[in-house]
């Protein structure tokens, strides 16, 4: 797997991400890039992620062993007529799309199944852009690889070690099943995402209160809904099936919720919330999962000199030792919070108690 030649097309936050992780794996990896701003590629020559930029889908990318179509969903399946004369006979085209079922139809209507592995790193974020992408966003997260039926084994092995390389989780599946899962699991959860915020828009009060208070609550289930709306429609117009099946389960759930809550029907609006609340807590966090073990908490602090000072001594008068402390700005505490690490499971549950004792607002996985 040493000293490949990997050729990006689309180099924003997964392609960008995906180039990075390959290159922090291996620096002997020779990447290039073609991507439709030259802004992006010059960033990306000059951070070292990328070896060559590309001018346009040219006969460079005969020299690939992978070929990674990292654009829009409908996109990707349009560059294959274009990239189909510079595939070298042994070369491998994949993407990073979050649907499978359009690539793959193109992708044997052209007769190139054995020159394609289909691929999803289930990570991302609601961020577009190269300058939002890092080195580990795959890190620990499932990267779905689909084969064609005559996708090569040995093949389909190496772009399993590649994912490996990246800290990401590769799991082979068919790529239908592969649709019907993420409509459930992604596409689904972005179009409520995006249906509730501009549910409150239009019935938010003339002074816009509801905007201005709308608490974590909101705002957790709702990120999502700043992803961008190129790659969602794209995802919509290729999963149609599947979205508009699991979409209508979705609206029926809601109306049982609606008749138990509006015929006072409180035991199933009980059962509702203990049904939901025991499956999420069965969700593993893949965070604290099989490739690093974590114990880390978060907590708010306010913005104050001396206040991490003072949540260190704390924790050094009770014999707790801290691995890490800082500040952190992520998806999940985009007002910034802080991370605290620990050595053992027992320290951060001990620092956990005694911070909340302390009045501190703490959050613990
Ligand atoms: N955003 C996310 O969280 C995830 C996205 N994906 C998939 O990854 C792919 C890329 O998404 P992101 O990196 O998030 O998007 P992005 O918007 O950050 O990057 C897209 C890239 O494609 C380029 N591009 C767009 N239209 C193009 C065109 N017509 N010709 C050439 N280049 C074009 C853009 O310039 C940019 O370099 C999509 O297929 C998406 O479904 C997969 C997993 C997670
Ligand atoms: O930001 C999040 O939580 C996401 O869900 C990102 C995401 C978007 C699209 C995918 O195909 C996979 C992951």
């Amino acid at each position: 797997m040493n000293n490949l030649t990997l050729g990006f097309i689309g180099l924003g936050l997964i392609g960008g991400s995906i180039a990075k992780g390959f290159k922090r794996a291996d620096q002997n990896h020779h990447i290039m890039a073609y991507a439709r701003h030259r802004s992006t590629l010059d960033a990306a020559l000059r951070d070292g992620t990328i070896d060559e930029a590309l001018d346009g889908v040219d006969e460079n990318l005969s020299r690939c062993d992978y070929i990674f179509l990292c654009t829009p969903v409908s996109y990707n399946e349009e560059y294959l007529t274009a990239i189909r004369p510079y595939l070298r006979k042994d070369a491998i085209l994949t993407d990073v799309g979050s649907v499978k079922t359009n690539i793959h139809e193109a992708v044997e209507k052209m007769g190139l199944e054995a020159n394609f592995i289909g691929g999803h790193p289930m990570a991302g974020s609601e961020k577009s852009g190269y300058q939002y992408s890092t080195d580990h966003l795959v890190e620990n997260a499932y990267y779905v690889i689909t084969p064609t039926p005559f996708s090569p084994p040995e093949k389909v092995e190496e772009l399993r070690r590649l994912a490996l390389s990246l800290s990401a989780l590769p799991l082979i599946l068919d790529y239908r099943q592969h649709d019907y899962i993420v409509a459930g699991i992604s596409h689904l959860p972005h179009l409520i995402a995006s249906s509730l915020v501009n549910l409150v828009k239009d019935k938010d009060t003339p002074e816009q209160t509801m905007k201005l208070v709308a608490a974590g609550g909101f705002k957790d289930i709702t990120r999502i809904a700043s992803s961008s709306p190129v790659m969602w429609q794209q995802i919509c117009a290729t999963n149609r099936e599947n979205i508009q099946a699991i979409l209508g389960d979705y609206i029926a759930s809601l109306e049982q919720v609606r008749t138990a809550v509006a015929g006072g029907d409180d035991e199933a609006v009980y059962d509702l919330f203990d049904t939901s609340r025991e499956y999420r807590n069965s969700i593993p966090d893949r965070s604290s999962g099989p490739i690093k073990k974590e114990y880390s908490l978060y907590c708010d602090i306010v913005d104050e000199s001396g206040a991490i000072a003072t949540i260190a001594t704390i924790l050094a008068a009770h014999q707790i030792s801290i691995k890490n402390i800082g500040i952190i700005h992520n998806r999940e505490f985009e007002e910034g919070v802080l991370k605290i690490e620990f050595y053992e499971e027992d320290a951060s549950l001990r620092a956990v108690d005694l911070l909340t004792q302390c009045r501190y607002t703490v959050y613990h996985r």
